[in-house]
């Protein structure tokens, strides 16, 4: 492409009105994109590696078939899992965090490492991935078509505000990826414990858009088709930070039984739990109803779009006397009550539909109705948006729900999921490759080593083999020494 085509926004409308872009509906113009962009044009290898993972989210889409995967943490199970099948790689931060981050400080999932963590990870395993390939194409060893796995990445909250999420993003297309998932959560404060009734704690609506419409900008000013993923917390959400929006109205929590202290002066979990249930915790909406059902079709109509605010002086206009209190229930962070659930989660994916590829709600736990509940809610209102779902475990170690749980992957594709990921599963299968291979050498030594780690692998020539990387690998390293050392 031409810097001329390059900078002049009817390309880059013409380019937002191709196959891949078309759904994207964007609040901002080429004019500004274009403004945005440097002069040279950029054409990066995860421009390939997007329009791949597109290509495999439409068959999926179009067959209903299933496209399971899950996350990696190093490049040696990146080849293995090319070579058993897998159609894509997904790069998790929490799995990234209990690992190796950037600063060379592993811990729990809580995205306060840096934000150069993931896009590295990504990096170091795409070009694995290239050099896996190439060593492939250069031995012509039959596998020339081992394929490159578009690889799906963690962004977290974004790291900060639009202009981190901007950079972190441009980190992202630089390393290779294929896609990436941006949510609405408050960095490094989600609990897992769920201690103090606090599980995670959610932006408003409007603030999620923005990340999302920063990553794409992002990705506009690089002329970028790297796949967005909208996730949502909402499903588990206790609290968010501000009740600004009209859309998180439906959501949000007030006392409807007055109580002579703020919930910021208990102490102890115990105590925060009797306090909610004294306080009689509802919503807005249905406190409203269930107190003054003959008023309520009139609040609501005089309410359309407004936010707790705005809504509750129109009920105490209506009915002086109300009691409903968002206040009383913040925490000490000033964070107000939430009630997570599937529907808080379809809310926030139909506002976050437009302006990104797919949409997911984030399950800490597989749920058959919500996951149906959450597809049909977003197929109605967008028709073929892609959806991603995660598994992250839950059932029952005796194996009891074992017939249900081979049906789950079939099931969730069945209901329009695009892609499936078990986000910590590539922690548990090196662990236990590992703990298998230094079993046998701890219990049989060398002989322990040679019959079931070096034999078994060599087998398989996925790398982990010694000869295969001589073979394979020091072949290419040859031809370079060979290429430089002629005609001298
Ligand atoms: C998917 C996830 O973002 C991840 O980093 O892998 C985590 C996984 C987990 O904590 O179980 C998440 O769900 O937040
Ligand atoms: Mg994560």
């Amino acid at each position: 492409m031409s810097t001329e085509d390059w900078l002049n926004p009817s390309s880059i409308e013409e380019w937002w009105s191709s196959p891949s872009q078309q759904g994207i509906k964007r609040p901002y113009s080429a004019d500004t994109v274009a403004s945005l962009r440097d002069v040279f044009p950029e054409n990066h290898h995860s421009n390939a590696m997007a329009l791949k993972l597109r290509g495999i989210f439409e068959r999926v889409q179009k067959d209903r078939s299933v496209n399971l995967t899950t996350s990696v943490i190093d490049p040696v199970t990146a080849q293995v899992m090319a070579e058993a099948g897998f159609e894509t790689l997904y790069v998790s931060g929490g799995m990234s965090a209990n690992t190796d981050t950037a600063t060379d400080d592993p811990g729990p999932d809580l995205a306060d490492y840096t934000y150069d963590t993931v896009p590295k990870k990504v990096s170091t395993i795409y070009r694995s991935q290239l050099l896996h390939s190439r060593t492939a194409r250069v031995n012509q060893s039959g596998k020339e078509d081992i394929p490159l796995l578009p690889i799906i990445a963690d962004a977290d909250s974004g790291h900060g505000q639009h202009t981190a999420i901007m950079k972190l993003v441009k980190l992202f297309v630089q390393s290779g990826v294929s896609g990436f998932h941006l949510d609405d959560l408050v960095s490094g404060v989600k609990r897992h414990d769920g201690k103090d009734g606090l599980s995670s704690v959610l932006v408003p609506t409007n603030e999620y858009l923005r990340r999302l419409v920063a990553a794409k900008l992002q990705l506009d000013i690089m002329g970028s088709e790297v796949v967005s993923i909208a996730r949502t917390d909402a499903e588990t959400a206790t609290h968010i930070t501000s009740t600004i929006d009209h859309r998180d109205r439906p959501f949000i929590l007030g006392a409807t039984v007055p109580l002579p202290r703020h919930f910021i002066h208990t102490e102890g979990n115990s105590a925060r739990e009797e306090w909610k249930r004294e306080a009689k915790l509802s919503t807005l909406d249905e406190a409203f109803q269930k107190s003054h059902p003959d008023l309520y079709d009139q609040f609501i109509s005089q309410t359309q779009k407004m936010n707790v605010a705005e809504a509750l002086s129109v009920a105490h206009r209506l009915v002086p006397a109300f009691y409903w209190n968002y206040e009383n229930p913040r925490t000490s962070e000033g964070w107000y009550a939430f009630k997570g659930g599937i529907e808080a989660a379809l809310s926030r994916a139909n506002a976050a539909a437009n302006i990104s590829d797919a949409v997911w709600a984030c399950a800490h736990k597989y749920k058959a109705d919500e996951a149906q509940r959450f597809a049909t809610g977003v197929q109605e209102v967008h028709p073929g948006k892609w959806m991603a779902y995660n598994i992250t475990g839950g059932f029952p170690e005796d194996g009891s729900a074992d017939e249900e749980v081979k049906k789950i992957p079939s099931y969730l594709a069945s209901i329009g999921y695009v892609w499936q990921f078990l986000p910590i599963a590539g922690l548990t299968a090196v662990g236990h490759g590992s703990q298998r291979a230094m079993k046998a050498i701890k219990e049989d030594g060398l002989y322990g080593y040679l019959s079931k780690v070096s034999r078994p692998a060599a087998r398989h020539a996925d790398g982990t083999s010694p000869e295969w990387w001589w073979k394979i690998m020091g072949k290419l390293a040859d031809d370079a020494a060979d290429a430089i050392g002629e005609g001298l």
